[in-house]
């Protein structure tokens, strides 16, 4: 793994890179559920590995992909976990407020009495990202946020995301997403970040083509322009006949 970079407070940073190109085990570094065997990761100033745990916990809010809640768990209580690390910092009345509030930031509160194993995947998804919310992190970090969401829900969640003030790091498969949600980018490959930046320096046709293989084109849409990939491998018209 090589990485070096450092984040400002309140930046949105996404991570993109092909499969096994090492995005997760960075995320599980940043989390702190796996040390790094050299280097050093800090937050605000302080080594990652000498923030307490229960100190971490209060700070970072990590969603994996591989969130395994108790199905039987009403989504209330579920997100409502969330505010552990942080109980004795509200009183019990802000935490039902703030508990509402993310509720609705989600659009779970049709659902809160409901037990996850009832839930769609995407509203699931939502569910986990509510109990990070729940928490109040100063840092967000984010797996493939965007899992199991239609088009219309990524866009809802991304938009949410954007908007908290935290700061956050998460991968993001799909590429043009990022312009319009993220601030930064880093971009993966072989284990290493080949590139960070700012999404615009970052984020190139020529950066994609030699991460991902495929073309990335920026093409105009009303007064703005719009990321489009290109990934056909073998540029076989559809419907053609081959007999002919
Ligand atoms: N616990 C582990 N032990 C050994 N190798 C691992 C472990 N976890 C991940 N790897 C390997 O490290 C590489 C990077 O994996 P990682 O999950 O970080 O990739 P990724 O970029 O998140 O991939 P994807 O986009 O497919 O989710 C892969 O080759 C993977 O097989």
């Amino acid at each position: 793994m090589g990485a070096d970079f450092a984040l400002d407070r309140g930046a949105i940073l996404a991570i993109a890179g092909p499969n096994g190109a090492g995005k997760s085990t960075l995320m599980r570094l940043l989390a702190g559920t796996v040390a790094p065997t050299s280097g050093s990761i800090t937050l605000d100033g302080q080594q990652l590995s000498e923030i307490k745990l229960d100190e971490r916990a209060r700070q970072i809010a990590f969603v994996s992909q591989n969130e395994v809640p108790d199905g039987r768990l009403q989504v209330r209580d579920y997100v409502e976990l969330g505010q552990m690390p942080i109980w004795h910092e509200y009183s019990r009345d802000d935490h039902k407020n703030a508990l509402d509030q993310v509720l609705k930031l989600a659009q779970l509160e049709d659902k809160a009495d409901f037990p996850i194993a009832c839930l769609s995947g995407g509203e699931r998804q939502r569910a986990h990202i509510a109990r990070a919310l729940a928490q109040r992190p100063r840092l967000l970090l984010l797996d493939e946020p965007t899992n199991h969401l239609d088009p219309e829900a990524k866009g809802r969640i991304l938009s949410l995301i954007s908007t908290l003030g935290v700061t956050i790091i998460m991968i993001l498969h799909d590429l043009v997403l990022i312009p319009e949600f993220a601030s930064h980018v880093a971009l993966m490959k072989n284990g290493r970040v080949s590139q960070f930046g700012l999404t615009d320096d970052v984020l190139t046709s020529q950066a994609v083509r030699s991460t991902f293989g495929v073309d990335y084109l920026l093409l105009p849409h009303g007064s703005r322009c719009v990321p489009v990939l290109d990934i056909r491998k073998t540029p076989v018209p559809l419907g053609r006949n081959q007999d002919k």
